[in-house]
């Protein structure tokens, strides 16, 4: 059987960045940045009042309580400032350029709020609430670096430096199908041998999860031309294709049937728990990679985060590799099969690891109620409780 880390290395030899492209920085967020971005000026570009108040000379306030003349309002947004003089004073609101001539703000709840003569009843010292021109970023510092995933705040200094469009590397649009005669939608009654199909669904909440963007194809029978009719009408708007189901040993497996004639697209058995039975190659004119997930639930679910999630990193120009892993000390004795890798489903509490009842790979209450896998090497068919395991958390 093939080792778990050589078939994850042979899809990252294969799957590439996508091109980079500019969008409005409206849309981009969720994508990753291809380029360093730089601001134009500092920031913020000029000194300004941090509170409403007066813009006074410290020293004209060091004697407080004083009374002083009010030549006038500066609000934010004002241009051309009259200076204040000697013995003056201006209103200032937050945001408002500081007036030349005067080098502190005296806050409104210092004083009376007088709008011709106000009576200052506090000193304030020098540069007090007074936000610096550049304080927040030079003119030509880098605020964000290319691989910076972009989120609210990313967007938001895109903006604050003035830019309105912005190379990234764009989500990759994933298409997810589903195979098995005896799968019912969900929200529509069960006959006689159906199962409600969860793996669609599961598998595209787990793309978007990843960063990307998923198209849920639904589910096909078990006919590899209607499968391969789908995958084709599909295949126009892919960057990577997911399936599921159809790639094991049965009579009637659509995927293999469909895809192995091609040539292009590997069936393998790796050697690991759940998830065995994988599938790995390209499809169509313009190689899309295509992952053929196993279809028991579980084993679906973990080949995800082994295979497809690091795929989905590479091709967003991410660092790529195997899942993070910690290390805990596991709560009770574990089992595993000889020769292949587990991945067991484990609630995971500070450094402690506790395996969940249901280990089969159609247990997916079990799954959902897990937030950690603890992986078991090849060579351990048992662990003892107390044992130091490695853990992928979810
Ligand atoms: N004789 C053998 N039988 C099986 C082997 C084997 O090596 N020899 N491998 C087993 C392993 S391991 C797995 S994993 C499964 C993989 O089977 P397939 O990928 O062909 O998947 P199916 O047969 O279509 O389905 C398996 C199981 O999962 C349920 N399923 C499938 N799709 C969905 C879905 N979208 N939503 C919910 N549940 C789904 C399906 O009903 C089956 O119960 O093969 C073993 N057999
Ligand atoms: O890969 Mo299968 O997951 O062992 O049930």
């Amino acid at each position: 059987m093939k080792p778990v880390d050589r078939h994850l290395a042979d899809i990252l030899a294969v799957v590439r960045p996508l091109a980079p492209l500019e969008v409005e920085i409206d849309a981009a967020l969720g994508a990753v940045l291809a380029e360093d971005v730089v601001s134009p000026v500092p920031l913020p570009p000029f000194d300004n009042s941090a509170m409403d108040g007066y813009a006074v000379r410290a020293e004209d306030v060091a004697g407080a309580p004083v009374t002083l003349p009010v030549i006038g309002d500066v609000a934010a947004g004002d241009g051309g400032l009259n200076a204040v003089g000697p013995g003056l004073v201006a209103r200032v609101m937050t945001g408002a350029p500081m007036p030349a001539g005067a080098d502190a703000v005296v806050p409104v709840e210092w004083t009376d709020g007088g709008t011709a003569r106000v009576r200052i009843d506090r000193p304030a010292p020098p540069g007090n609430a007074i936000r610096r021109a550049g304080e927040d970023v030079l003119a030509g510092e880098t605020v964000l670096r290319e691989g910076a995933r972009i989120g609210a705040a990313q967007v938001g200094i895109l903006a604050g430096a003035g830019r309105r469009r912005v190379r990234v590397r764009p989500r990759p649009r994933v298409v997810v199908l589903s195979t098995g005669a005896e799968l019912a939608e969900p929200g529509t009654p069960l006959g006689a041998g159906q199962i409600w199909e969860s793996n669609s669904f599961m598998l595209t909440a787990a793309v978007r999860e990843a960063g990307a963007e998923a198209f849920r194809a639904g589910s096909v029978s078990d006919d590899p031309k209607e499968f391969l009719d789908v995958l084709d009408a599909q295949l126009l708007r892919a960057d990577a294709v997911i399936t599921s189901g159809g790639v094991s040993m049965g009579a009637y497996e659509p995927v293999k049937e469909a895809l192995s004639p091609l040539g292009t697209v590997a069936f393998e058995k790796v050697a690991m728990q759940p998830g065995m039975p994988q599938g790995f190659g390209v499809v169509g004119p313009d190689r899309v990679p295509i992952f053929t997930l196993p279809g028991n639930p579980v084993s679906s679910f973990v080949s995800f985060v082994l295979f497809v999630r690091p795929a989905l990193r590479a091709m967003q120009g991410l660092p790529a590799g195997p899942p993070e892993a910690v290390r805990a000390t596991v709560t009770a004795p574990l089992r595993s099969p000889a020769g292949k890798r587990s991945y067991l489903r484990a609630v995971l509490t500070g450094r402690t690891v506790a395996p969940v009842t249901g280990q089969g790979s159609h247990q997916l209450a079990a799954l959902a109620a897990a937030n950690a896998l603890i992986v078991v090497p090849e060579d351990a068919t048992s662990l003892p409780e107390g044992a130091e395991v490695e853990v992928i958390p979810l």
